[in-house]
């Protein structure tokens, strides 16, 4: 897979090549571009940013610079037989959730504009979409100063799935959400802590007892927690188990 990611912070995507995914870069399982809007700007202030049209608070990012910016990043690769997908990290997205991070996962070319202020013009994601795939997409309800912190969350979701990048694919299959549920509690030594005991089913190896209680564990924290992922489950989905919630 390749990630281009267009911002006019480019330090802030640092932590792309650290850790699990710059294992990833170093064995050619990914590989990023990290481009500085800055550098399709024609001023002396190279300023990337102006004025809303109807007035109102902020300042709006100029079409005339991410235009050619996206134009370039975005432009036919050998490598790749189409265009990528290009993804807006916005608050006025649709929700970017697992299943997204598993649609994203499929495609071969991803490309990041991270919009700052009050957002990027309208025009240019309307230009954009004339020539490749975009979603808009929100991490959650909440106001970030840039789109830079939803990228990098992004990013690892969409990494940690692709084959080789895990040490055990069956954790990525295994983890919260991945059935719809969260996960439940985790435990590991020692037997006992703080006269607190790891529960007795956990160390009976009896392993079909230990599906039954993670699951049921998983159920009712879900329950607690998020019932709108339940909701969205159905009873089908829970009615493998009789459980207490
Ligand atoms: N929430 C938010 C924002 O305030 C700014 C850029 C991106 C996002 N987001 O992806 O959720």
């Amino acid at each position: 897979m390749r990630i281009d990611v267009i911002t006019i912070f480019p330090e802030y995507l640092a932590p792309l090549r650290a850790a699990l995914l710059g294992k990833a870069v170093d064995r050619g399982l990914i590989e990023f571009g990290v481009h500085d809007l800055r550098d399709w700007t024609h001023d002396v202030h190279r300023a990337v940013d102006d004025s809303p049209y109807g007035g109102g608070p902020g300042m709006v990012m100029k079409p005339q610079v991410w235009g050619p910016a996206l134009t370039e990043v975005c432009a036919p690769r050998p490598e790749h037989e189409g265009p990528p997908t290009l993804i807006v990290p916005t608050p006025a997205g649709r929700r970017f959730d697992q299943r997204t991070a598993e649609e994203l996962a499929e495609c071969p070319w991803l490309v990041f504009a991270c919009g700052r202020y009050e957002g990027i013009d309208e025009r240019v994601v309307e230009d954009a979409a004339e020539r490749m795939p975009v979603r808009e997409l929100s991490i959650g309800d909440y106001v970030l100063v840039g789109g830079e912190v939803a990228v990098l969350t992004m990013v690892e979701a969409v990494s940690r799935l692709l084959p080789g990048v895990l040490g055990n694919p069956a954790s990525a299959q295994e983890d919260s959400f991945s059935d719809g549920l969260l996960e439940g509690p985790s435990y590991t030594r020692p037997e006992v802590w703080q006269d607190r005991p790891v529960p007795e089913v956990l160390r009976s190896g009896n392993h079909a007892a230990i599906r039954r209680w993670r699951r049921d564990q998983s159920i009712i924290r879900t329950y607690h927690r998020r019932p709108d992922l339940l909701a969205a489950l159905g009873d089908d989905a829970l009615d493998k188990h009789d459980h207490r919630l």
